[in-house]
């Protein structure tokens, strides 16, 4: 991938969950130039699938003239530990052993990503983040940073997160990893065992991420005959194969259980008083169609997260919107940032000119 640069931590790396990683790479990238005063920083944490390529999937966010332009800031996205683009992950040789992981790669969880690009951080020299943002899996490890460092961060940006895992996302994330399973391949220890299981988890998984509504608009029917290829079948086939093109199974099946490892209460005394901890002038915003991350989800976020401010957002999009609504996620923080510059806190209403506008409806031939 184009301008990723690799940090090398050459030292045991200590996990959570009782494991240790004998070494640890992290892929990522950076747009624009540290301020001398380190002012300028936005660090975003990618999603389940994403990427370091921040400029690319986050497009309508990140770039010249956007919100968050590396001509005025600092940009750093970093691929999580256990993903497919270049940090450590199971496909990544283990040094002790001379072969890479595969299906003995640890246990990893939100606090272990966070802890590892604390180490980036201080090997950057980054002694505070303007602003850190997120979405679904990119907000837990946003949210936990806050909490584990409520001095780092100045302003904090979740968006389609949660505080812990639900018992519905966790069963949603069983269920493709039974997919997985079932793939006859995936015992084996190649690059692409259990690619087909992955296919079929990324089909149930789209299933999550949009919605009924979604699929009425953008996979309406057309046909009359009964050859069975409605359009919602091809889609699903497709979506899986398009994962595979770019993806691992033993990355999604690690990374399914990274997000449910989030509770941020573990250890501190619960959720709530977690969320008492940060100090970041914080957005949450949720979208209303969210079948996977529900907004209620962000209401609790919001609630207890001390003087934060909630936006809820309409999409067709249900929890990908995160992904795809990019001008109204770029108007609602346009707004708060004008809110937070006159320390004023702003109220639910203020927004409530945001949701009126029509959608966008993206039909697909
Ligand atoms: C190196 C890298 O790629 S980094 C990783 C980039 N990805 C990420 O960061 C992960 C997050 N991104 C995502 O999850 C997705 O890209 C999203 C949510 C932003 C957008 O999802 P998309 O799949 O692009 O959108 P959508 O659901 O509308 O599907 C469009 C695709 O399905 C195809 N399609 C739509 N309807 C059908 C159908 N009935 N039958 C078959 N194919 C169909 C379209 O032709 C299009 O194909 P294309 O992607 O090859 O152009
Ligand atoms: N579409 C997103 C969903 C998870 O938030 C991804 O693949 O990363």
């Amino acid at each position: 991938m184009l301008n990723t640069s690799i940090f090398k931590h050459h030292a045991p790396f200590k996990l959570e969950a009782g494991g240790v990683l004998p070494e640890v790479e992290l892929a990522y990238q950076a747009l624009g130039q540290l301020n001398t005063d380190c002012s300028n920083v936005i660090w975003v944490c990618h999603a389940f699938t994403g990427s370091q390529d921040v400029a690319d999937w986050w497009q309508g966010l990140v770039g010249k003239g956007k919100l968050f332009d590396p001509e005025q800031y600092f940009i750093i996205c970093v691929n999580v530990l256990g993903s497919h683009y270049g940090s450590t992950g199971p496909l990544s040789i283990n040094p002790e052993t001379g072969d890479p992981y595969f299906h003995t790669f640890p246990t990893i969880t939100i606090r272990d990503i966070v802890n590892s690009f604390d180490l980036l951080r201080e090997h950057l020299g980054i002694s505070k983040i303007k602003t850190c943002v997120g979405g679904s899996l990119g907000g837990q490890q946003a949210v936990e940073w806050a909490i584990s460092q409520p001095e780092l961060i100045e302003n904090l940006i979740l968006i389609a997160t949660n505080a812990q895992h639900s018992p519905w996302g966790i069963a949603f994330n069983e269920s493709q990893r039974m997919s997985i399973e079932v793939d006859p391949t995936w015992t084996e220890s190649h690059p692409l065992a259990g690619i087909n299981g992955m296919k079929a988890a990324r089909a149930t998984a789209l299933i999550s991420y949009r919605n009924y509504e979604t699929y009425g608009v953008t996979q309406a029917r057309r046909e009359e005959g009964l050859d069975k290829t409605y359009r919602a079948v091809t889609y699903q086939r497709y979506q899986g194969e398009k994962l595979a093109q770019r993806f691992n199974a033993f990355s999604y099946y690690v990374l399914s259980q990274v997000m449910d490892s989030q509770d941020v209460g573990r250890g501190r005394g619960g959720v709530i008083n977690a969320l008492g901890q940060v100090k970041a002038k914080t957005l949450v915003m949720g979208i209303k169609s969210d079948a996977l991350f529900p907004i209620n989800e962000q209401e609790f976020l919001a609630k207890h997260i001390p003087d934060a401010t909630f936006q809820a957002l309409d999409s067709l999009y249900g929890h990908d919107g995160f992904l795809i609504e990019n001008e109204l996620i770029t108007k609602a923080i346009k707004i708060w940032q004008k809110f937070i510059k006159l320390d004023v806190n702003p109220m639910y209403s203020f927004f409530k000119a945001l949701e009126d506008r029509p959608r966008t409806l993206v039909a697909h031939d």
